[in-house]
């Protein structure tokens, strides 16, 4: 279940150089093109033994498991903004995170949702929630009527999540083929949930994906969505910063 649990700036979203813990899940059922965690799918579970310094000691997944408060715990730095719960994809592991998420409030956390949003129906409260909204290119060969039924998903997640009083916000990766209208359409309809904060993220270059969008592509992206929500542009800082 759980791949890796470390101490970072978060890299992404609307919290951005927020310090966070991350608690990393393994299995995802999608496979977006440019992913840079699917490789971490598999394989045994590392622990970092001093925040930020990425020394890890290698667990078998039980002990982490029942040990998830201890661990936080340990990595737990005064400038701690919340733990992310990330993946893969956490929310196919829901009831587990559920289950923590409830005695890590209790201690005094903050609790971070990153996700596909492709599970509404195992949706509950976070104080933070990052959802992704994919877009056609990230996929190759998905069938139109599985990406329109992603889509739909991932609209009802943020509605569930705005409605639970969870700071949601949108994040849609862009590429250099990514088209503007698409985009506009759908902050668009995120304006028709409320004032969710939309975070535009250019892709950093992975696997087969090789560029980036264009500056201009970004703009005018931006510029489209800004008529109907608040918007940001959020590039993959942690990587800048060689950082986990
Ligand atoms: C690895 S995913 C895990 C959470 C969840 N499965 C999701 O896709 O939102 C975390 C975030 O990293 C982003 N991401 C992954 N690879 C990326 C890349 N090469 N460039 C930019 N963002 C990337 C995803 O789009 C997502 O926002
Ligand atoms: N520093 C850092 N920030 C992040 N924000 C989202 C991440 C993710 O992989 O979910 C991530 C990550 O992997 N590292
Ligand atoms: S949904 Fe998230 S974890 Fe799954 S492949 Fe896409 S980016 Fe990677
Ligand atoms: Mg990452």
């Amino acid at each position: 279940m759980i791949r890796e649990i470390f101490s970072s700036i978060m890299g992404e979203g609307k919290y951005i150089g927020r310090r966070f813990i991350f608690v990393r899940f393994k299995k995802c059922p999608l496979n977006c093109i440019y992913c840079d965690e699917v490789s971490k799918g598999e394989g045994e579970c590392r622990v970092e033994t001093i925040p930020g310094t990425r020394n890890f000691e290698i667990y078998n997944e039980e002990e982490i498991e029942n040990r998830l408060i201890n661990v936080i715990n340990s990595l737990r730095t005064p400038d701690l903004f919340a733990i992310s719960f990330t993946g893969g994809e956490p929310l196919v592991y829901a009831e587990y995170i559920k289950e923590y998420s409830k005695i890590l409030k209790e201690d005094g956390y903050k609790t971070y949702l990153e996700s596909n949003g492709m599970y509404p129906e195992r949706i509950s409260f976070f104080d933070y929630a990052s959802i992704d909204i994919k877009l056609p290119e990230h996929f190759e060969g998905m069938k139109d009527e599985d990406y329109k039924k992603l889509y739909k998903n991932e609209l009802k997640t943020i509605e569930k999540l705005y409605n639970l009083g969870s700071d949601v916000f949108a994040k849609i990766i862009i590429m250099e083929n990514t088209s503007v209208e698409f985009v506009e359409n759908i902050a668009k309809d995120l304006s028709d949930i409320g004032n969710i904060m939309l975070c535009i993220q250019p892709v950093t270059p992975y696997g087969k994906v090789r560029r980036m969008p264009t500056q201009k592509k970004i703009f005018d992206i931006m510029s489209a969505c800004g008529k109907y929500v608040d918007v940001m542009c959020t590039p993959q800082i942690h990587k800048l910063l060689g950082m986990l």
